[in-house]
């Protein structure tokens, strides 16, 4: 589809969920990246007045903090910062220590969900969620942490569209073109934990090609993440 008619179908199709919901507008978490900042957008052109950023640095990086402002205020997007390295930290302090780097690197983003669904229910908002095709054909999320939302409208778009989709809304280059990261850790990049670059996610994705090597790695991971994308498993008795 055209960008043009793909930013308006996206637009109409959050307003018809969160309206058919009961629902009064959109919350979501505003990171400094791409992904978030054309959530952001998408949900002002879809709710001008009843859309919430929330920014909510857990130890990050302070350059990301301010790419998350500049954003807000270029969309003017109501927003709300909310620090969460205190909490982050009591919850350490109470569980059993561990060298476990994605076990903990998880409570981050299961931080920001509690977050989202507390201003969600405040303000009778649904939480829309940043995920795109790329990440969620392989997994790259964490499950009820930024996995957990409500709606996800890129999900059917691989990270080159939504590169697209972010140049026709008018996001910054400079956010466009920073390496993506789950921020996560120091040094975590997406391609590198992955071991794929988006490049050959995206074309598998879209074409069904790639080496046999990089093939073999998707479909292992997809079969993997299957559990994240169900609702958990019933029995049929
Ligand atoms: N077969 C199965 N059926 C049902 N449940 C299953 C399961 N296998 C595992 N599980 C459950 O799932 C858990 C593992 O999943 P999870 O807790 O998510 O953990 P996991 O997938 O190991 O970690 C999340 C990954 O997503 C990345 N991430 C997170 C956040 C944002 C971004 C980003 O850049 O956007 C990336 C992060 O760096 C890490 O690589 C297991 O501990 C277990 O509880
Ligand atoms: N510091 C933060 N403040 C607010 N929300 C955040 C923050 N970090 C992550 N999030 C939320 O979690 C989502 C997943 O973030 P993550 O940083 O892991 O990478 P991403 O999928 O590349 O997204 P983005 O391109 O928006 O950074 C973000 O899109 C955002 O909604």
């Amino acid at each position: 589809m055209e960008v043009a008619k793909l930013c308006d179908a996206l637009v109409d199709w959050l307003k018809e969920r969160i309206n058919e919901a009961g629902a009064r507008g959109a919350v979501f978490g505003l990171s400094g990246g791409i992904d978030s900042a054309v959530v952001g957008a998408l949900c002002k052109r879809a709710f001008p007045e009843n859309c919430l950023g929330l920014i909510m640095p857990c130890y990050s990086n302070s350059k990301d903090e301010e790419d998350a402002v500049k954003v807000a205020e270029k969309f003017g997007i109501p927003h709300k910062k909310i620090v969460l390295d205190g909490v982050y930290d009591e919850f350490l302090n109470i569980l059993d220590k561990t060298d476990n780097r994605v076990a903990v690197a998880n409570i981050k983003p299961r931080l920001r969900m509690i977050t989202l669904y507390y201003y969600a229910t405040l303000n009778n908002y649904l939480v829309v969620g940043t995920g795109n095709k790329s990440e969620l054909t392989v997994g790259y999320f964490t499950k009820y942490g930024d996995g957990g939302v409500d709606l996800l409208p890129l999900g059917n778009l691989v990270k080159k569209q939504v590169r697209e989709l972010a140049v026709y809304l008018g996001i910054p280059r400079d956010i466009i073109e920073k390496p993506p990261t789950g921020g996560l850790w120091e040094g975590q990049t997406d391609e590198g934990e992955m071991g794929i670059t988006y490049e050959e996610l995206d074309n598998f994705i879209l074409t069904g090609k790639a080496r046999p090597e990089i093939a073999e790695k998707i479909k292992n991971m997809n079969r993997k993440s299957e559990h994240k994308r169900n609702l958990p498993p019933i029995p049929a008795f």
